[in-house]
């Protein structure tokens, strides 16, 4: 059976001194070192002759047809022996080297020889079919067997392959001579602990005298591709481990099979391989689970694979999915392991039966792991469906894993799709992929789709604590708990932060953590964002300098900042950590929300931002202080309570812009803080014009008396006193919005409104009420009481101390910043102007006729001091607008037909004008003084006792048109100014 041939290859002496030098250093299979194979170099019979020339005698043994030809010693050449039927005498009596080739399969017999080296007992392993001859101890420890077939350990020095008795091999590897250097998988030799497949092209470098092609390249699969099977695992390395399996052939006692298939791994270092170590690279390629289940959080995935198994119901195309880490490509191994172990349990792989073991020791032959990348060729997908189409060697299944099939070719996927249904039922393909949108659609539609969701933290921290358990590490619970909210569902993320925490040599602790990961605390984080929410912005600056300075980078702490709101708006359930959970129960209020809301979407903005600029300090530090500047749109943060909440002792927050103009002031101090507010804006409005004049011009004679921000838009009401203070403001309104713009960090809308001061002369003597629009801010207006009113000295001072406006002139623009947009919703000029009865019509921008006129919201059954009608909007139009509405002043009432339900409104006929406030729930018509924020029934009569209102000359002749879902409201006493 046996046919040990010699033979004799050129190889230049220089060439083979270096190989030989490397074979010294070779080691111990037994015990991972080289020093039986030092001996045997040792021992390698040498040959020399006086022209440098050196031959080695080397043993090759084919067990099939080999001639038994021996190739002698020649000057300059390498003598390779086959080693025959006679090859233990061979070994015993010359050669000091001896390798056998194990070429034979012929149909689904399967002869294999193994020998241990040098002393060792020789095994050999006969498969007929899928029978195994009770004589095998353990397959394929023939070094040069598996050479070819690209999957298992080899020990071997040189091969000379052109004796192989096959003709097929004789022709394709002809003069081909190799120096494998090393213990375990040449040509694969990749994942845990070894490195990944991606690491097989690493092994050229093992390859000494080699044709790249071939030696990459699988010989038996004609360089399909296939790196390994079982590649997580360190090839077999105990040269006992044949005679332990000798004695019990089945089934191997688990430590054995455990310490065999998780010691040692392979560092490929300058065209050799040394074992760097007993123990893995890391903990993620340690602890990767060999059993259904060790398989983490993925507990559905498991028991439907088993079931499966169990059932016998297996199909031929798997595919795998979802985020990296989750344990994909270990469960497509464990899986192939189940489908061949030979257990009868329902525990499946048992890793104790024979198939278990060499599945395990990374030495099956029926498993393979495919490079997806080298795959794509031709020729390479063409090799791999016919190895596919060969019967498994021992085993049930041939299975092939082809992990990130993402990167596969449409050509290839055509190819294994299209042979599927000719392969025979044992050939199954798992496809791993992380995304699944990259993958042809006829492959997924034909696969049985498994997806593999991200981890639970809670599950993480369980898993790591167990490592930690195992291997001696001391750790704070916190730190684990951290690293799995940190590891964003990759268990393999977790398992190598605490790898690289591990060889600290220390405690596992938070502060270690955050040191190594190069992230900031949550102490710091929450102090960061409390500083940027309370418009420091000096100390926020500073502050978000230090941390940035120190370690951190821009990115991450945005997206550090962007969790943790995330984490407090959400209410800080899960894993939330007690300073977080202080912080939140500290922001409670809707505001609060509201600001963090949009804080995060500064945050992403920033983002954005930051990946395509190099400046991303700066970047950052203007969106910290832009969380100081926040408005809020939505009706909670319109909501005057939420403004009162926050009115107070941050006057400079921009969440006191939050409407203003609301009149809902309970609180006397509202109007007060108010004001305050928008002097401030004001002020620093005029500071940032970079014309003096135009600066002194603003701040001497300009006003900001009302500022509404609403759907992201703020619109601001300026007041002049005189016409040409209105005509110089206008001309300057770019700047005038640019300046409230960078204060306010939103798109701003002005509004100018021409306010006769009593000192006025020219403008005293037309009094007219006066009214000015602006944007709904949809808030509530609830009506103070006249008592109240009565007893609000600082109202009634502020309202004693302006005169009543009566001019009716307005002056009312917008400006469109950026994409703002003006709503079209428009009066009719001449509309505007008949209204206004005898105001003058010059006094009127053009821009006054064509702006929108607005209907202020309000609840439905509000009313002012009794003199407000209140009606609602239309059930199936809530919140709409423009809505039209006329008042007619003979009827005194609105326009039944275009609002429905709506109360008829009590207009007084005194009343010169009406103001109109915002609708947007309820509208609301309120017939006042313009001059009236609260409608007090003495500035009815003021407003009214100049003769020259509406009142009596009669609107009801004239119809207004409204159009425009916003306010009239009167601004002057809004901010009680
Ligand atoms: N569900 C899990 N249970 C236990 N360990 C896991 C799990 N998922 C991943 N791991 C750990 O992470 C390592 C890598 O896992 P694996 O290669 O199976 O993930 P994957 O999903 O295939 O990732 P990728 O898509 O990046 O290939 C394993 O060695 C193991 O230690
Ligand atoms: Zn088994």
């Amino acid at each position: 059976m046996m046919d040990g041939r010699r033979h004799s290859v050129d190889i230049p002496i220089s060439k083979t001194l270096v190989a030989l030098r490397r074979v010294r250093s070779l080691r111990d299979p037994s015990t991972l070192s080289m020093s039986k194979f030092s001996a045997l170099v040792d021992n390698v019979n040498w040959e020399t002759n006086s022209s440098n020339g050196i031959s080695l005698q080397f043993f090759n043994s084919c067990q099939e047809g080999g001639s038994g030809k021996n190739c002698g010693l020649r000057p300059k050449n390498v003598g390779l022996h086959d080693g025959g039927e006679d090859h233990i005498d061979d070994f015993d009596l010359k050669p000091k080297v001896k390798f056998y080739e194990n070429s034979g399969r012929v149909g689904n017999k399967k002869d294999h020889l193994y020998e241990e080296i040098l002393g060792n007992k020789l095994l050999s392993e006969r498969y007929c079919g899928n029978q195994i001859d009770k004589t095998c101890i353990i397959p394929s420890i023939n070094p040069l067997e598996d050479v070819d077939s690209c999957n298992e350990a080899s020990f071997g020095l040189f091969r000379e392959r052109t004796d192989c008795t096959s003709s097929k091999r004789k022709n394709r590897k002809k003069d081909r001579v190799k120096l494998f250097g090393a213990v375990g998988d040449v040509t694969s030799c990749a994942g845990s602990p070894c490195p990944s497949p991606r690491d097989a092209l690493s092994s050229r470098s093992m390859l000494f005298f080699a044709n790249e092609e071939a030696d990459v390249v699988d010989n038996d699969d004609g360089g399909c591709g296939i790196s390994c099977c079982w590649s997580g695992t360190p090839r077999f390395r105990e040269a006992n481990l044949s005679s332990d399996v000798e004695n019990n052939p089945l089934l191997y006692r688990n430590g054995e099979e455990n310490a065999m298939y998780q010691t040692g791994c392979l560092k490929y270092h300058c065209n050799e391989i040394t074992p760097l170590s007993e123990t893995p690279r890391s903990l993620s390629q340690k602890f990767r689970p060999k059993s259904f289940s060790e398989l983490v959080g993925q507990n559905v995935v498991a028991r439907s694979l088993l079931g499966a198994v169990c059932k016998g119901r297996v199909t031929s195309l798997y595919l795998f999915h979802g985020p990296r880490g989750t344990g994909k490509t270990s469960a497509s191994r464990i899986f192939a392991a189940a489908l061949n172990c030979l257990s009868l349990e329902e525990h499946r792989p048992c890793g104790l039966c024979h198939e278990c073991v060499v599945f395990f020791s990374g030495r099956s032959r029926d498993v393979k792991e495919v490079d997806s990348v080298r795959i794509n060729r031709r020729d390479r997908v063409r090799s791999l469906i016919k190895k596919a189409a060969t019967p498994p060697v021992s085993s049930r299944f041939k299975v092939f894993i082809v992990d990130e099939c993402h990167l596969l070719h449409r050509e290839t996927w055509a190819t294994v799709l299209h042979s599927l249904d000719n392969l025979s039922q044992h050939v199954i393909f798992v496809m791993i992929t992380p995304d699944l949108d990259k993958l042809p659609r006829s492959a997924v539609s034909r696969s049985q789709r498994y997806h593999f969701p991200k981890i639970k933290d809670a599950d993480i921290t369980t898993r790591l604590a167990k490592i930690c358990l195992e291997e001696g590490l001391d750790f704070d619970q916190v730190a684990l708990d951290f690293i799995a909210a940190k590891s964003n569902g990759s268990m393999r993320d977790a398992e190598m932060m605490l790898n690289q925490l591990s060889l600290l040599g220390k405690k596992i602790t938070m502060s270690l953590a955050y040191e190594l990961i190069g992230i900031v605390s949550d102490d710091e984080l929450l102090d960061l964002l409390d500083l940027a929410m309370s418009s420091d912005s000096s100390k926020t600056v500073v502050r978000a300098r230090e941390l940035m300075r120190s370690r951190i980078d821009p990115m991450q702490l945005i997206s550090q900042l962007a969790n943790l709101i995330m984490d407090i708006l959400a209410g800080c359930q899960e894993g939330c950590s007690e300073v977080r959970r202080r912080f939140s129960s500290r922001h409670t209020s809707e505001g609060d929300l509201q600001k963090l809301s949009h804080a995060l979407k500064i945050l992403s903005e920033t983002e954005k931002q930051l990946r395509m600029s190099k400046n991303q300090t700066t970047w950052l530090t203007v969106a910290l202080l832009q969380l100081s500047s926040l408005e809020c749109s939505s009706a909670e943060a319109n909501d005057p309570k939420v403004w009162l909440d926050n009115a107070h002792g941050k006057e400079e927050n921009l969440k006191h812009l939050v409407n203003c103009s609301c009149e809902d002031n309970k609180s006397h101090k509202f109007p007060e803080d108010c004001r305050r507010t928008l002097e401030s804006i004001w002020k620093r409005a005029t500071e940032l014009c970079q014309s003096t004049s135009l600066k002194n011009f603003l701040i001497e004679r300009g006003k900001l008396t009302s500022l509404t921000v609403s759907q992201g838009v703020a619109v601001a009401v300026l007041e002049f006193c005189h016409l040409d203070c209105v005509s110089k403001a206008e001309k300057s309104q770019k700047l005038i919005a640019n300046s409230l713009q960078s204060i306010l960090g939103c798109n701003v809308e002005i509004r100018i409104n021409l306010v006769p001061c009593a000192s006025n002369s020219r403008y005293a003597k037309v009094k007219r009420a006066s009214f000015s629009l602006f944007s709904c801010s949809r808030r509530t207006h609830k009506s103070q009481s006249s008592t109240e009113r009565g007893t609000d000295s600082d109202y009634s001072d502020h309202m004693s101390e302006r005169p009543m406006i009566t001019d009716r002139s307005i002056r009312h623009f917008s400006h469109d910043c950026g994409n703002l947009q003006t709503p079209n919703n428009c009066c009719d000029r001449s509309d505007v102007v008949k209204s206004l009865g005898n105001v003058d019509e010059n006094a009127l921008s053009t821009r006054t006729a064509s702006s929108q006129l607005s209907l202020e919201d309000n609840t439905h059954g509000d009313n002012y001091g009794g003199q407000v009608s209140t009606f609602q909007e239309p059930e199936n139009q809530p919140n709409c607008f423009p809505r039209t509405f006329r008042l007619r002043r003979k009827s005194r009432s609105l326009d039944a037909s275009q609002m429905p339900r709506c109360a008829e409104p009590q207009l007084d006929n005194k009343l010169a004008l009406p103001t109109m406030r915002r609708a947007s729930f309820g509208t609301t018509v309120t017939t006042t003084n313009s001059n009236a924020f609260c409608n007090s029934s003495s500035n009815y009569t003021n407003s009214s006792g100049d003769g020259n209102g509406l009142g009596d000359r009669g609107i009801g002749e004239k119809t207004q048109t409204w159009l425009g879902g916003c306010c009239l409201a009167p601004l002057p006493s809004k901010m009680g100014i």
